[in-house]
């Protein structure tokens, strides 16, 4: 479970990208959290692994203060959130499996990673998590040979290999196109549901969110203003999120109108 209670960060400039946060999240869940440029959505999701730290409140994660941690307390935080993020941040020179490999780092020793020896198993795990989302033949070609939802898949397989408790994606489709979009949300949703990995995706696309979320966490201004089950989502609820009537750049829109 992850608990946010009075959370605020703001930047050093002085800007608040979080004011007064308060919520819970509860394990299994797949959350989509959206609202325009700037609402602070990416300062959210990134609170929660500390790629940026709130300046006040407590971030609950497990029953714990997280923002009391010191470093070693942090990689051991870290080693349990599988991170997505738009550019897929994989090491174009390397291999698809040795990317992947790379989301056992938290789980092997320092010397044995900067050697590069991983184990069978975990060789294995990655292949797998490969082939979960269904480009085990790729494992051998460079990274950067690879399309963009071919590499936002190898950084899902190498999110899964590290087995976490929770997967934050933030923005993974905003670089892609409507079918190859809906392709990694399926991805996404069928991992949450097949191994009860509570997932956050961030997401600017209002259909997309409709169509995956079980529950949308809606932002503005570094506020949560809107929190529901995504059954009760009307367009009406986006223009209240969004402080102005729908467009039709907030939709990514279906597979079928592109094929
Ligand atoms: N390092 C920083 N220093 C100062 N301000 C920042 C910093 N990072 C983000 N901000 C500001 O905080 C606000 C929230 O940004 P954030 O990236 O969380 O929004 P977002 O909803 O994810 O939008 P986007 O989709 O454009 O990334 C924005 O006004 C942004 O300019």
């Amino acid at each position: 479970m992850i608990e946010f209670k009075n959370v605020s960060l703001t930047y050093p400039n002085g800007h608040q990208g979080l004011k007064n946060v308060n919520v819970k999240i509860n394990p299994g869940e797949f959350i989509v959290v959206v609202g325009l440029s700037g609402a602070g959505k990416s300062t959210f999701i990134r609170s929660i692994n500390q790629l940026v730290k709130p300046t006040d409140g407590e971030l609950l994660i497990d029953g714990k203060n997280t923002l009391t941690f010191k470093e070693r307390d942090l990689k051991g935080l870290r080693k349990n959130i599988g991170m997505i993020f738009q550019n897929y941040n994989l090491v174009n020179r390397m291999s698809v499996l040795r990317n992947v490999l790379t989301g056992r780092l938290g789980h092997t020793s320092t010397l044995k990673s900067l050697l590069g020896l991983f184990s069978e198993e975990d060789k294995q795990l990655a292949l797998n998590s490969l082939k979960r989302v269904g480009i085990e033949e790729k494992a051998y070609s460079r990274a950067d040979q690879l399309s963009g939802g071919q590499q936002q898949r190898v950084s899902i397989a190498r999110a899964l290999t590290q087995q976490p408790k929770y997967i934050l994606a933030d923005e993974p489709v905003a670089s892609l196109d409507p079918p190859t979009s809906h392709i990694v949300m399926r991805d996404l949703k069928k991992i949450n549901k097949e191994d009860g990995i509570t997932t956050i995706v961030n997401l600017h696309f209002i259909d997309m969110a409709m169509e995956y979320a079980d529950r949308i966490i809606g932002m503005r201004g570094g506020e949560i203003v809107f929190d529901g089950p995504a059954s009760t989502v009307t367009e009406k609820t986006f223009e209240q999120i969004y402080g102005r009537p729908i467009k039709e750049d907030d939709l990514r829109g279906s597979v079928e109108e592109n094929e």
